[in-house]
Parts: structure tokens; C-alpha cells; sequence
């Protein structure tokens, strides 16, 4: 029997868990084409308001129209504007290759008006996701390459003619004769000629454009998934990275930085802590139960898993503890301390657990996992004890990815959450870019600490400088 108050998890992670993000180098490109006036744009800005947290550039492939000679502009009327040949597709690969490859680019505004391109042209810097828009942005087999997700709008040919009326009446100076001569001369035939066979490059077809709210939820949610799938994530379906946000990267900067103060470091730390600890505990099993609610309706919801314990790696792991003792009351913590100086020779020094523990889901605690050598002797010793592989949640703030895989190759049951993934390890075994020793920088034992803040949780916690 427990002698703890049966273990209620009071807080929980908002949905199941993310099998989320990073950022990683190369930026998600989505290509959206569609007949004139089909919705394109107006779906590519519900798109990004929606993608609120992410760096999104929406780059139309208007901004590409060649100019027409001065000679084409005295017969405007005649010129054809949805044929392949009016868009400098050249200049825009060179443009999306200087942004894949990290570097600013400067792309031309278009006139509508003057059918020119503006003076002031638009700095675009390299984003994580561009949205490339345009009636023939999927003609072109080098553009489509450039595409992670191509998307094509199917609205209605007469929705679409009467919008383009009230549009280029309104924006783009333009009689209703002016419109509907262009398109019977020149956008239908186009569009029938080279716009609607790219349907079949797309990978959705938004029927109803802009209407079409379900696709635009789906469409989010598949950007969402994607980009926060680290290379490694694709490798190990047990590594959890979480969805990484603006808010998420503010808070890593902070803990990264070496100026950081200590009071600082522990604040944004503990913060990252609880979100890591609330995906994690996303991962643990639930059945359905349904409740009545003072309305007297019933609530369809579901009970989670109350056969809990924490185990912190000792030292570095019991900053984890608060927050796990916060999101689940009265949960069971053990301890294990592991020992021992490069990448070999680690030696089980302490460990203190729940008897039962081999009944309980395990989330073991350790901020970092670096070689993976102190992390792979700790599961081996919960291991003995009789839990099961597939019952430990390993929650970190950073991993490197020699632990991920020394971790995930020995143990391909257990799962890994963390909040980032980084480059490497350098010759001491310290994750890069890493947060330096973080147990030291945490527990203020690091030189040059003046701001002590003391967590009296375990029996080696150093003094206080
Ligand atoms: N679902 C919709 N309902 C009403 N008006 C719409 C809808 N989608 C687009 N529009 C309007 O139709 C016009 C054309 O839409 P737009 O997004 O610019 O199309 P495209 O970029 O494909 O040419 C715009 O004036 C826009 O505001
Ligand atoms: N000077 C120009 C350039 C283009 N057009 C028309 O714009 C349409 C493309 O823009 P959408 O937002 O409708 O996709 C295309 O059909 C061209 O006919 C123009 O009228 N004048
Ligand atoms: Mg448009």
C-alpha cells in the first residue's frame, strides 16, 4: 500500500502529445496555385494568421511578371498575362536559392496598376516556412521542385470571374469591359491551357477556397507536424521534440546565454521544465470515463494513468522535481545518483526507489542528455527492477543527438521528450551549443555566482559559492 495520497494529476498537457519541432535549416515551402481570383491569396493569409508562432513569408509569383517593353504596353490590351512566359521564373529560383541558403533577398513589388514593377522593391529575409502563390506557381518542374506541399484552389469558374470583376474594378484599376474582355481573350483560354492541367501536381485541392475552413485546419496541422520533426524524429518514432514556438526559442535563448543572471536562469528554465513535464505526461496511458457536470449533462472525458514516479539523475535532474510535484500531487520521487569522469566508465553510486516501482509508469528527470552514457545506465537500473522499457518517459530539456541515439538504439520502447535537439558534443562531452554545466548554473554552484538560489532537495547538492 501507498503511504502517499493517491496520486491526481491536476494539471495536464492541452491534448495529446506533439511529435513536434526544431528549427532546422531548411525552410518548409508550400506552393499554392489556383485559377484567377479562386482564393489563392486570401487562403494563403488564413494560412499564415493561423501559423501565428512560426516565421512565415508568403512570396506571390506576381512580384516575377516581366515587365512588358514599352512597345507591349501601347497594346496592354493584346498582352497575354497567364501564359508561362509573362513571369521571370529565373529570377525566381535564383531568389528561393539565395533564401534556402540562408541569405536575405530583395524581391520586386508589382503595379497592377501601371503593370510594373514598383520603385521600392521588399527585403525578404530567410524564413521557416515560404508560401510561394501564383496562377502558374506549379507549371514549372524546377519551381515545384523547390516544394514541400503543393496545394491547388478549385473554386467555381463563374465565383471566380465575378470576384475578378469586383476585384480589379476595386484594386487594380480596372472597367468591367477591361476585365472581361482580358479574360475571355486571354485568362480563360490560359487558364484551361496551363493552369488547370497543374491540378494534378498537387498534393490538396482546397475545393471552395477561402471557405473551405476544415482543409485550412488540416493544412495547418500538417505544416505544424512537419516542421517540428527533427531528422531524428524521422529516424526514432519514440523522440518527442516539442512544438517549438517563438515564446519556446525566447526562453532556450535565454537559459543559452552566458549573461544570463542566475535568477534568470532559473526562472526560464523551470518554465521550459513544466511544459517539458506536461507533454510528458501527454504520453501516459487514460481510459474514458464520463461525469456528470452541476448542469447535470454528461462530460465524455477520460481518467489518466495514476501509477506514477518521477526518478531524477541526481543533481541536475532534481530541478525537474518541482514541476513534476506540481503537475502530479503527491507523486513518488526517486533518485539515482550515476558517477564517473568521459564518455566510459559511469558507476551507479545511489539510487533510492519506490519498491513498486516495477507497477508504475516512470518519467525520469535529467535536464540534458549528452553522451547518453549516465542516461543508458539509469534505465538499465529501472530496467532490473522490473519496469518495463515501453512504461519510461525520459524528459530533457536539450538532448544531443550521440544520446538520442545511443538512448533510442538500446531502448527503442522507452520515449524521449524534449524541448531541443542540438548540433553535437564537443571532445569533453558537452552538449554544443549546449547551457553549459546546468546542475552548477541552476543550483548557483558555479563561480561567480552571487545570487544563490537554493534548492535543498538532495543530499549532494554542493554548497552554495
Ligand atoms: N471565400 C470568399 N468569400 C468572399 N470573397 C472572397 C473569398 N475568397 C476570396 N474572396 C475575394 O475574392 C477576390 C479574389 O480573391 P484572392 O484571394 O485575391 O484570389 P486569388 O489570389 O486567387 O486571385 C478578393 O477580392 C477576395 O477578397
Ligand atoms: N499587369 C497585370 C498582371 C496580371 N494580371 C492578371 O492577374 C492575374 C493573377 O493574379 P491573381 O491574384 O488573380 O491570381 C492573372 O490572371 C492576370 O490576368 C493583370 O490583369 N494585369
Ligand atoms: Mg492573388
Amino acid at each position: 500500500m501507498d503511504s502517499l495520497p493517491e496520486l491526481d494529476l491536476s494539471l495536464q498537457s492541452n491534448g495529446g502529445p506533439h511529435s513536434s519541432t526544431l528549427p532546422h535549416k531548411q525552410p518548409f515551402v508550400i506552393g499554392v496555385a489556383g485559377g484567377t481570383a479562386s482564393g489563392k491569396t486570401t487562403v494563403c493569409n488564413m494560412i499564415i494568421s493561423q501559423l501565428h508562432d512560426q516565421r512565415v513569408v508568403l512570396v506571390n509569383q506576381d512580384s516575377f511578371y516581366h515587365p512588358p517593353s514599352v512597345e507591349k504596353l501601347k497594346r496592354i490590351h493584346e498582352y497575354n498575362f497567364d501564359h508561362p512566359d509573362a513571369f521571370d521564373t529565373e529570377l525566381l529560383l535564383s531568389c528561393m536559392e539565395k533564401l534556402k541558403n540562408g541569405e536575405a533577398v530583395s524581391i520586386p513589388n508589382y503595379d497592377f496598376k501601371g503593370h510594373k514593377r514598383s520603385e521600392q522593391a521588399r527585403l525578404i529575409n530567410p524564413s521557416d516556412v515560404f508560401i510561394l502563390e501564383g496562377i502558374l506557381i506549379l507549371h514549372d518542374p524546377r519551381v515545384r521542385c523547390l516544394m514541400n506541399l503543393k496545394i491547388f484552389v478549385d473554386s467555381d469558374s463563374d465565383v471566380r470571374l465575378s470576384r475578378r470583376i469586383q476585384r480589379d474594378t476595386v484594386e487594380r484599376g480596372r472597367n468591367i469591359e477591361n476585365v472581361l474582355d482580358q479574360y475571355t481573350r486571354s485568362v480563360k483560354p490560359s487558364f484551361e491551357e496551363f493552369i488547370l492541367p497543374t491540378k494534378k501536381y498537387a498534393d490538396i485541392i482546397i475545393p471552395r477556397g477561402a471557405d473551405n475552413d476544415v482543409a485550412i485546419d488540416l493544412i495547418v496541422q500538417h505544416i505544424c507536424t512537419k516542421l517540428g520533426q527533427h531528422d531524428l524524429c524521422k529516424i526514432y518514432s519514440n523522440v518527442f521534440v516539442i512544438f517549438s514556438t517563438f515564446q519556446i526559442r525566447g526562453m532556450h535563448t535565454l537559459i543559452r546565454d552566458v549573461k544570463t543572471t542566475k535568477h534568470d536562469f532559473v526562472f526560464y528554465s523551470d518554465r521550459l521544465i513544466r511544459l517539458v513535464v506536461e507533454h510528458g505526461l501527454g504520453h501516459l496511458p487514460f481510459t474514458e470515463k464520463q461525469i456528470i457536470t452541476p448542469t447535470g449533462s454528461v462530460y465524455t472525458g477520460v481518467v489518466f494513468c495514476k501509477r506514477l514516479c518521477g526518478v531524477s539523475i541526481i543533481r541536475s535532474g532534481e530541478s525537474m522535481e518541482n514541476a513534476l510535484r506540481a503537475c502530479c500531487k503527491g507523486i513518488k520521487i526517486g533518485k539515482i545518483l550515476i558517477h564517473g569522469e568521459g564518455s566510459n566508465g559511469r558507476q551507479l553510486i545511489y539510487e533510492k526507489l519506490p519498491k513498486d516501482i516495477s507497477s508504475r509508469h516512470v518519467l525520469l528527470l535529467d535536464p540534458i542528455l549528452a553522451s547518453g552514457n549516465s542516461a543508458v545506465k539509469a534505465i538499465s537500473l529501472l530496467i532490473s527492477k522490473g519496469v518495463p522499457e515501453s512504461n519510461i518517459i525520459f524528459l530533457n530539456l536539450i538532448a544531443a543527438p550521440q544520446g538520442v541515439h545511443a538512448v533510442c538504439k538500446k531502448f527503442p520502447m522507452l520515449k524521449i521528450v524534449t524541448s531541443e535537439i542540438d548540433a553535437s558534443l564537443d571532445d569533453h562531452s558537452r552538449v554544443i551549443p549546449g547551457m553549459g554545466e546546468f546542475g552548477d548554473r541552476y543550483f548557483c554552484t558555479d563561480n561567480g555566482c552571487t545570487t544563490p538560489n537554493f534548492h535543498p532537495t538532495s543530499p549532494f547538492l554542493g554548497t552554495p559559492k
